[in-house]
């Protein structure tokens, strides 16, 4: 793949932090499961926490190809530091297309000094796949709405000083009825948060659910129009789900690098295992599948950067589908090749097939993507 000599000069400051700054505590995060806020510090100071607000509001003006790189090469040590870097993606998107300027105004410079955590909110118990299944309720009060109900498994919303959040305020079923409200679940009273889930992988990234109870938000909170929060909630999901190919592809070029300098070292019938033919045709194919997966990633995102929204959404769901179970194919046959020891948590393989895991799932399941891109090829 070829890239600009700004991107590629941003790659390789990108993968100088990792290897000084990931790289050492990634397999520690794991398991602890401890949110690494140190990262949050140095991300911010680097600019990627802020990479999309634009200049006029203090920040670094990115894309996504940008927040692409960004994350394939925090990936390749560890996918959960690199969701750090993009977590402010899901806030700032539904503000810059759907949000009234005076938002953009109070909350960008804020998140542009880096630092800042904020996190969306749409999953409820009863409605993932399902957004439109959403039951928290905004029920206007003067020039107020009180919130009442609960969401699921929101990433770093326990962290976060403002979160965008869904709720229903029209009586009738379906898309329409959703609208998007910032909160501040630092300063506003009622909201609380429960559980950390304890997960499989991902882990030093906190998923909580959130309660709120009665929660009164000023009007002025509302993004955009009532009734638009499930098209900022998609427009959000087509700007963010390229970057999980990303981190699939990062994850998987981790596994594919791990097993190279394994395969050459380990030694077996008097031979390094890298000499048979066996081996060779695995480590073949991941690199024929993480080429592809990364190919298809940039296509998507320079549909995104041209603001070519139709291509976009449709792009977004291969590139995550795809991107997706390429990380789990390659880390799965990662652990294959370390073999028993694969098995064990003294080596990385083992940490990034159970990452990978998640990225079929979260983001919308890889079931939802094909939803997505039949419908667009059948329309
Ligand atoms: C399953 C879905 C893809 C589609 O859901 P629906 O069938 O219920 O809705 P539609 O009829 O397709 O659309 C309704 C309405 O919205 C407009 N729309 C649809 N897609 C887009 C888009 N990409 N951009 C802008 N607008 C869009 C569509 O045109 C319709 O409007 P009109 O009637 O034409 O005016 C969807 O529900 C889906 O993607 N589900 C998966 C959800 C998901 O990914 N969840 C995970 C979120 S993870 C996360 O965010 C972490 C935090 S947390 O969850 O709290």
């Amino acid at each position: 793949m070829s890239f600009t000599e700004e991107q590629t000069a941003f790659r390789e400051s990108v993968r100088r932090l990792v290897a000084r700054h990931v790289a050492p505590i990634a397999a520690e995060i794991d398991e602890t499961d401890r949110f690494p806020t140190e990262l949050v510090k140095l991300f911010g100071e680097m600019g990627l926490m802020q990479l999309w607000v634009p200049e006029q509001y203090g920040g670094p003006n990115g894309n996504l190809t940008m927040m692409c790189i960004a994350r394939e090469e925090i990936s390749k040590v560890s996918p959960a530091c690199a969701s750090i870097a993009g977590l402010n993606t899901m806030f700032i998107m539904p503000l810059l297309h759907f949000g009234s300027e005076e938002q953009r105004r109070k909350f960008l410079p804020i998140i542009a000094k880096g630092g800042v955590v904020t996190a969306i909110a749409i999953s409820e118990p009863q409605a993932g796949s399902d957004v439109t299944a959403l039951n928290t309720r905004a029920q206007k009060d003067g020039d107020s709405y009180i919130l009442n109900g609960r969401k699921q498994w929101c990433s770093y919303g326990v962290e976060a000083e403002f979160i965008v959040l869904m709720a229903r305020t029209g009586d009738g079923p379906g898309a329409d009825g959703i609208s998007a409200f910032i909160i501040e679940p630092k300063k506003m009273p009622g909201v609380s948060f429960g559980r950390h889930e304890r997960k499989m992988g991902f882990r030093g990234a906190p998923n909580t659910p959130i309660f709120l109870d009665n929660v009164r938000v000023p009007a002025e909170n509302l993004v955009g129009e009532e009734g638009k929060g499930f098209r900022a909630s998609m427009r959000a999901l087509d700007l963010n789900r390229p970057t999980i190919g990303a981190q699939s592809v990062g994850l998987a070029q981790g596994a594919l690098d791990a097993c190279l300098a394994y395969a050459k070292e380990r030694k077996q019938f008097k031979r390094s295992i890298s000499e048979f033919q066996g081996v060779q045709f695995i480590l073949a194919d991941m690199a024929i599948q993480i080429e592809a997966a990364r190919a298809l990633v940039y296509e998507c995102a320079r549909a995104g950067d041209e603001g070519d929204w139709k291509r976009l959404n449709l792009l977004a769901s291969m590139a995550k589908c795809f991107g997706s179970d390429v990380a789990m194919k390659v880390t799965t046959d990662a652990v294959q090749i370390f073999g028993g020891y694969g098995y064990t948590m003294d080596y990385p393989v083992e940490r990034m097939m159970r990452d990978a895991k998640l990225t079929q799932i979260f983001e919308g399941t890889n079931q939802i993507q094909r939803v997505v891109i039949a419908r667009e090829l059948l329309r």
